[in-house]
């Protein structure tokens, strides 16, 4: 049910391509932290060179009578004005009661400010020792605070722009062919469905259509991920925002706007980017963590460094270099880019990815169920046999009889004999009162004849009399054999055959070496689907299934705590595909069985299984190897932070704290810009 209602609010998306996740919500600093960083900049050199206590690393002084007054000028100026960004997302994320990275910097640049206020009031309105102030460390820490948040901001853009890039696929005008002399170039949002739009060579394609004349060969890099040249004809379709290669072609428009295969592509990566998967949410509590991890470490370190030595400012320095090198923003961009990435890669492969959940769940799989039709063999049926048993008719009356009532139907098997029938220039008619007998075949009434076509299980259930020994040797040819018949008897045969899918086999064979045991589920007899299983290397096959029957197979393998997916292109496939724990739908199928899957096949390629696990896999690791880059760096970085190793002299700096912090963060998005598919 829940798995349902995900699917459900996965369709309506397209409105939304506004609205961003939580992550982003400090993007629109992008501009502010750049103009702010270099003003800061500006601020704070010469607040570093007019601090005193520069005098360690510097030679010379540059301080004179008063220039501590320009100093603290320029800081509280740098404070209020470099610190906003961070000062202001700390309200919101204090309101929100999250205290995060914000929550973080701002505690530690405040602290840093109000002890400085505190050290120029010591030094200049009494006599106790003089106390080093922190002005110039507050400057180098907002500076480099801004900058880093200024990259990584950039690297998080370029991670995420995929849609962008996509939108941009679709040209801003077409040729609307108005009569057959006058055409006029129109905005693409005034294109509508039936409209007839003229492409010339080169061209981006402008919506979803169907070729009505011209040749051509067609780059459909978006889908296929591939440049490569896809040649098409009459009848073909074509997809909006792919590229025309040499013809010119007129295209009839089937989709636009957010119909189109790409707005719908975009809706979904757009869906996927906001959904928060279980390893977000992971990485949210770890940020949560990590705040009052940071908090407490640096308040511990703080009043250990005080029972010490007794040097507040060294004390303060600690405190203050924790706060800033746990700021958790790696961390909240750790998994999202990664999904972002991956699911852009995908689209861009040809493999929806609906639901983000079964990438994370890919890598647990034991079992991939597939449906045969379709998914292992290419579903175009050719006719090798028929036979009429009724002395009255002819064997081409028989034919004719098979696709007249099959002439409505859109089963693989249906479509194979009327495109036959059609070839032989054998005329058919229209069927009535056609019901469909899932699992079985189909009923009509052809003539004013009440027929049947089912296959073998249903003659042997209704003790049908007919010649076994043909079936068998039809069968073992490897022929779906379908029957003809009246209420009382079998009056025709019609034997079919299917080629294997040319990627089948290695897809099986890359499974096997994955340890993940392929399973065939089929509703077509078992001779049949032994013959392919073999050809294949599939062991695990369960033929002459009712729909229900591949449902109840799967729950079977589920409860004894296997993970499952099944691979499906029909309507019967539909509740397996919702039931396994991923349901991975064939795009050339039918619109249910996608509407039902968490992943789509574009190209309805078996290898793209293989790519999908793949992807899978890699992305994976990329999530783990940043969340250790987000998060698990701090349990180095917070303690030497913390002034662990200060005994053999290594001590950070506030400023340095800031630059391993944005660091991580860089770290953490130029890995996720490397995920790659295989
Ligand atoms: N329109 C039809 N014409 C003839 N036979 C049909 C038709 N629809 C279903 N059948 C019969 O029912 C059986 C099961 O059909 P179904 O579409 O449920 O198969 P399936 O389980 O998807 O298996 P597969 O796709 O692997 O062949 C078919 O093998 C065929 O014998
Ligand atoms: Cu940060
Ligand atoms: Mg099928």
């Amino acid at each position: 049910m829940n798995k349902e209602n995900e699917h459900n609010h996965g369709h309506h998306n397209h409105q939304n391509h506004e609205t961003h996740g939580d992550h982003s919500d400090h993007s629109h600093h992008h501009g502010d932290f750049k103009s702010k960083f270099f003003i800061s900049l500006i601020f704070a050199i010469p607040i570093i060179i007019l601090s005193p206590m520069m005098g360690i690393t510097l030679p010379f002084q540059f301080s004179f009578k008063g220039s501590n007054w320009i100093v603290l000028v320029l800081a509280t100026t740098l404070f209020f004005y470099g610190g906003k960004p961070f000062i202001t997302g700390a309200k919101h994320e204090i309101l929100s009661k999250k205290p995060g990275m914000m929550t973080l910097v701002t505690l530690g640049i405040s602290v840093a400010y109000i002890y400085s206020l505190y050290a120029f009031y010591m030094n200049n309105f009494t006599n106790v020792a003089h106390t080093m102030d922190f002005f110039w460390e507050l400057a180098t820490l907002i500076v480099i605070m801004l900058l880093g948040h200024w990259i990584e901001m950039n690297a998080v853009g370029n991670a995420s722009n995929a849609l962008k890039k996509m939108a941009e696929l679709l040209p801003k005008t077409a040729i609307k062919i108005i009569s057959e002399d006058e055409r006029q170039e129109v905005k693409i949002s005034e294109i509508d469905i039936d409209d007839i739009v003229e492409v010339k060579a080169g061209e981006s394609i402008p919506a979803d259509g169907i070729i009505i004349q011209g040749e051509t060969s067609i780059d459909e890099a978006l889908v296929t991920g591939e440049s490569k040249l896809v040649p098409k004809v009459f009848d073909d379709e074509v997809i909006g925002g792919s590229i025309n290669g040499s013809g010119t072609i007129r295209v009839k428009v089937t989709a636009t706007g957010e119909n189109g295969y790409l707005s719908q592509v975009m809706g979904l990566v757009n869906q996927a980017q906001n959904d928060k998967s279980k390893a977000e949410l992971l990485s949210d509590k770890v940020a949560g963590y990590l705040f009052y991890f940071a908090v407490s470490i640096g308040l511990i370190s703080f009043i250990v460094w005080m029972l010490i030595h007794n040097d507040f400012d060294f004390a303060l320095e600690r405190l203050v270099t924790v706060l800033v090198i746990a700021c958790p923003h790696a961390l909240g961009l750790a998994i999202p880019l990664v999904t972002a990435r991956s699911t852009s890669i995908g689209a861009h492969n040809g493999l929806i990815i609906k639901n983000r959940e079964s990438v994370e769940t890919a890598r647990h799989l034991s079992y991939i169920m597939m449906d045969k039709t379709g998914t292992l063999t290419e579903g175009n049926f050719s006719v090798n046999h028929y036979e009429s048993f009724d002395k009255q008719l002819k064997d081409e009356d028989v034919l004719s009889l098979f696709a007249s009532l099959e002439s409505n139907s859109n089963h693989p098997l249906a479509t194979g004999i009327v495109n036959y029938v059609k070839s032989k220039n054998i005329s058919y008619s229209s069927p009535k009162e056609v019901n469909n007998l899932p699992g079985v075949g189909l009923e009509g009434t052809v003539n004013n004849r009440k027929l049947k076509i089912t296959n073998v299980t249903y003659l042997d259930q209704n003790k049908f009399d007919y010649n076994k020994d043909q079936f068998t040797k039809l069968a073992k040819e490897g022929n779906s054999v379908s029957y003809l018949i009246d209420d009382k008897q079998v009056i025709g045969v019609i034997a079919q055959g299917d080629k294997i899918k040319e990627t089948s086999k290695q897809m099986v064979s890359d499974l096997l070496s994955r340890n993940i045991t392929p399973v065939m589920l089929t509703g077509d007899n078992n001779e049949v689907a032994q013959a392919v299983a073999e050809k294949l290397g599939i062991d695990d096959v369960h033929s002459q299934l009712m729909p229900e029957d591949k449902e109840n197979i799967i729950k079977d393998y589920q409860s004894k705590g296997s993970k499952v997916m099944m691979v499906g292109d029909g309507i019967n496939d539909a509740p397996s595909l919702i039931r396994a724990d991923i349901g991975m739908a064939i795009g050339a199928g039918t619109d249910v069985a996608v509407e039902s899957g968490d992943v789509i096949l574009v190209k309805s390629n078996p290898s793209d299984i293989i790519s999908f696990l793949n992807l899978s896999q890699n992305t994976m690791k990329k999530m783990i190897q940043n969340l250790w880059w987000g998060a698990g760096y701090n349990i180095i970085a917070v303690p030497l932070a913390a002034g662990i190793l200060a005994s053999i002299g290594i001590i950070l700096s506030p400023a340095v704290g800031a630059i391993l912090m944005s660091f991580s963060t860089i770290i953490v998005a130029i890995n996720a810009f490397t995920l790659k598919l295989n």
